[in-house]
């Protein structure tokens, strides 16, 4: 069942720019599609475009009816004036979550991810990692259909990292379907089920690693090598 289908003719950040174009792609439950290309490819692009904040998109995102989709960006925001608890207080007011639910899903992520002592702090004086970790606490808590995730690897420890993507398996098993940009293609290699090559703003391969070694050429090659070749060019 496609939780996302995405059919993107042109998209930018002003009328009738094209930064990204031609990108067509549907996600399905339980799917986990990585998106890689290299810096300025467009790839935070099709996530805005995704998330319906660009100014100018020549096409269609038809998400599944009735689903919540949370997104997880690479640059944390938050209220400056507001606990980590309250940022998540708020949260669950506003998505009608009661109390109940609130305390046991922050708890559960609060202590997976080591916040539990600081969750009466401002996430606006936390470490890079510590803010990251605050949006995915977030995201988290809405239990949502689908994730969308922006880098969601630069800054964690390695036991977030692994905390984050034992989640993500146990949120994949419940039917939560997950699109994800990353640039570290030898996790996206082993926990991703298809990928979308964006280079120049545009789809350069895409598939399941088998097709997207078969459009390298190099048929037993990591995404790392596959990404050289196909994105960049070089052999
Ligand atoms: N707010 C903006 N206004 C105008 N142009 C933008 C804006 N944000 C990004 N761009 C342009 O869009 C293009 C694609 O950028 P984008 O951020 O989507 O790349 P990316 O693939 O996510 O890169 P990175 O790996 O560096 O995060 C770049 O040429 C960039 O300069």
């Amino acid at each position: 069942m496609n939780m996302l289908t995405v059919k993107i003719n042109e998209a930018g950040y002003e009328e009738k720019q094209s930064i990204i174009k031609d990108i067509d792609f549907s996600l399905s439950s339980g799917e986990l599609i990585g998106i890689i290309g290299p810096n300025g490819a467009g790839k935070s692009t099709t996530i805005k475009t995704i998330l319906g904040v660009l100014e100018y998109v020549n096409g269609e995102v038809m998400w599944k009816k009735g689903s919540v989709y949370a997104y997880i960006p690479e640059k944390p925001i938050f209220y400056e004036h507001l606990t980590l608890w309250e940022h998540l207080d708020l949260l669950a007011s506003i998505n009608g979550i009661d109390d109940t639910t609130l305390i046991q899903r922050s708890s559960e992520f609060l202590e997976a991810f080591k916040m539990e002592k600081v969750k009466h702090e401002m996430p606006a004086t936390f470490s890079k990692g510590m803010q990251q970790k605050v949006m995915i606490i977030q995201a988290l808590l809405l239990k949502p259909d689908v994730y969308i995730i922006d880098e969601p690897f630069i800054g964690l420890d390695p036991s977030a990292i692994k905390r984050f993507l034992e989640i993500m398996e146990q949120e994949r098993k419940r039917g939560a379907s997950i699109l994800m940009s990353t640039h570290v293609l030898d996790t996206a290699e082993r926990i991703c089920d298809r990928f979308i090559l964006i280079s120049d703003g545009t789809v350069v391969a895409e598939g399941t690693l088998d097709k997207i070694q078969l459009a390298s050429g190099v048929p037993d090659s990591s995404l790392l090598d596959c990404f050289h070749i196909i994105a960049e060019g070089r052999s």
